[in-house]
């Protein structure tokens, strides 16, 4: 199995709650980005103390409670399934603080982490603060959820997005990518995609690869799985039949998304609809 894919592996850290995801600086080759999927029963409680790291705390889906110690925010989460379609809640919390979630319902939440030195205060971002952007034409079309914008200042690193894909349409497409600490040209980015599929049993697929091609995978992605984007040109395809919902988590040494699409496929922006 490729590298950069990473299947749900359900580990039971105490009662209510489960660990279905943990990419670390250990187990992959990301060294910018972290990431866990934590799903928790009603009335469980997870609790993390963060260290030099910041966290974007995503209620993926049902509700929750989420404190810093110091400021509480009440019954967050706005869906039962991503496929509810509408944005959610989250919450940043910064370096060298902890927090504790409790769910209220069944619960799956994305845990997104980036190193990060300075603190910041703690924010809930409200559904209702998401950007909310229909990008693309023909088969190119996807909904986007911005969570925590380059324009939004409240993280030192960390860039959160989910992005719903329909059938039969592709995302980050033309592929671009992200992979050089060039500015104003491109920033260097590393990546990972959280997928889930509608209906569950659903596939897509997702390229990874450089120009030199010194990097060149195709996986096959299902419900659940996690592609590591450390470098290169990431699209992903749909297949008919199935609509495709990824979270995106981004950050590197400069906290700025400015992608290079592959000059080979970029007529597909160019044509007239
Ligand atoms: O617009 C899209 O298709 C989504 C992508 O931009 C995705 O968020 C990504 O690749 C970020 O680098």
């Amino acid at each position: 199995m490729s590298q950069l894919l990473q299947k749900p592996k359900e580990s039971e850290l105490s009662q209510g709650i489960k660990i279905v995801h943990e990419v670390t600086q250990e187990n992959s080759p990301l060294k910018y980005v972290e990431f866990k999927i934590v799903d928790l029963a009603p009335g469980a409680k997870y609790e993390e103390t963060l260290g030099k790291k910041e966290c974007c705390i995503v209620a993926l889906a049902g509700k929750m409670n989420v404190t810093d110690k110091e400021q509480t925010f009440n019954n967050i989460g706005t869906r039962d399934s991503v496929f509810d379609k509408i944005p959610t809640d989250s919450v940043y919390v910064s370096n060298d603080r902890s927090f504790e979630i409790e769910a209220v319902s069944q619960a799956r939440i994305a845990l997104c982490y980036s190193p990060s030195e300075k603190q910041l205060p703690t924010k809930l971002i409200k559904a209702s603060d998401n950007g909310i952007e229909n990008r693309g034409t023909r088969n190119n079309k996807r909904l986007v959820h911005n969570i925590l914008p380059d324009s939004d200042p409240s993280a030192n690193s960390l860039l959160v997005v989910e992005v719903y894909t329909e059938s039969a349409n592709w995302s980050s497409y033309p592929p671009h990518k992200h992979d050089r600490d060039h500015l104003p040209e491109e920033s260097f980015l590393e990546e990972t995609y959280y997928h889930e599929l509608n209906p569950r049993q659903g596939f897509v697929f997702q390229r990874v690869y450089t120009d030199d091609r010194s990097l060149d995978e195709t996986m096959t992605v299902e419900n659940g799985d996690v592609v590591l984007v450390p470098e290169g040109y990431h699209p992903v395809g749909v297949p008919e039949g199935y609509t495709s919902y990824y979270l995106n988590v981004m950050a590197g040494p400069k906290r700025i998304w400015k992608f290079h699409n592959d000059p080979d496929h970029e007529w597909i922006l160019e044509r007239k609809s």
